[in-house]
């Protein structure tokens, strides 16, 4: 297979650097990447899920890691988030090494991340939800307790509600709202806080074509402030919200690059239109 511009993770080149990206170092202060993944590897038994993953997000990139069922992008998400720690490989945030960090210290940082699972409060409602979060990431203890009119929290909580689209339902309760609307309050909740990195973890995943063009819509029109990595099995979705793609297949990541690259790369057409001849999922060892 020719070796193309967008083809990353490959042992040789320099960690934390794809081709596709001016060289880091080359001014004197230069801005550090939000996320360097280096060879990062895991396996479970004899699977061996994740096999030498490299990947940078640049600091208010918006990326997206494609793939079919098993690559490992869940995996991925749980190395990164702290979730599960590698048995190979670092994980740079904003230069910091977080490897081994817990999940909360990495939010303390910056990071968020939503699950395929809802981790909502259906009892509550969408604004409290939100104030759960918005309190939830300050540091020191935190209570739900009244919300009052003109509270920092809830002018925090309201700003994220028309971030994500729902100011017309802040009162009603989490189980009344549809499932796109979950979706969005789910991305509502990660943005508290202002953070550096979201990674969200298959937002479209069981939403109507108009809810997932609504997402589009959404994810398109956040702040351009937080980076964002996207698991996303809508290529539609993935393609129009990314400045990148990431395209895992077999535990590795096997194309990086712009939307456009992506989309006219023979093989990701071949593995994508049902031609692919490569098995998707971890390897035996
Ligand atoms: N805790 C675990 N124990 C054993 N195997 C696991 C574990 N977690 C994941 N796997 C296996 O690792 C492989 C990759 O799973 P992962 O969920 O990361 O893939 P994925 O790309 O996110 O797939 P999907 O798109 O279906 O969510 C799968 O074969 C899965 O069965």
């Amino acid at each position: 297979m020719p070796v193309t511009g967008i083809q990353a993770g490959r042992s040789g080149e320099r960690a934390g650097v794809s081709p596709d990206m001016p060289a880091r170092g080359a001014g004197a202060a230069a801005t550090p990447l939000a996320l360097v993944l280096e060879t990062l590897s895991v396996g479970f038994g004899g699977l061996q899920v994740l096999d030498g993953v490299s990947m940078t997000i640049r600091p208010a990139e918006r990326h997206a890691v494609f793939g079919p069922n098993g690559a490992g992008k869940t995996t991925l998400f749980n190395l990164i988030g702290g979730d599960l720690m590698p048995g190979g490989g670092r994980i740079l945030f904003f230069d910091m090494d977080v490897t081994r960090l817990p999940p909360h210290a990495r939010v303390r940082l910056g990071m968020r991340r939503t699950y395929q699972s809802s981790m909502l409060f259906p009892e509550l409602s969408v604004l409290e939800n939100l104030l759960i979060a918005v309190r939830g990431v300050r540091p020191g203890r935190f209570g739900l307790g009244r919300i009052r009119p003109g509270d920092v929290d809830v002018a925090a909580a309201e700003t994220l509600l028309r971030n994500v689209r729902l100011t017309d339902v802040a009162a009603q309760t989490v189980a009344t709202l549809s499932h796109g609307q979950q979706r969005q309050l789910e991305i509502g909740m990660a943005l508290a806080g202002t953070p550096r990195l979201i990674l969200l973890d298959e937002p479209a995943a069981g939403l109507s074509a108009a809810e997932r063009r609504d997402l589009g819509e959404l994810l398109t029109a956040l702040p351009r402030s937080t980076a964002f990595l996207l698991i996303e099995h809508d290529l539609e979705i993935a393609l129009q919200v990314a400045d990148r793609v990431s395209v895992m297949h077999g535990g590795r990541v096997m194309r990086q690059g712009t939307p456009d690259e992506i989309m006219n790369d023979a093989e990701v057409q071949a593995i994508y239109l049902g031609g692919g001849s490569k098995e998707a999922g971890g390897h035996a060892r």
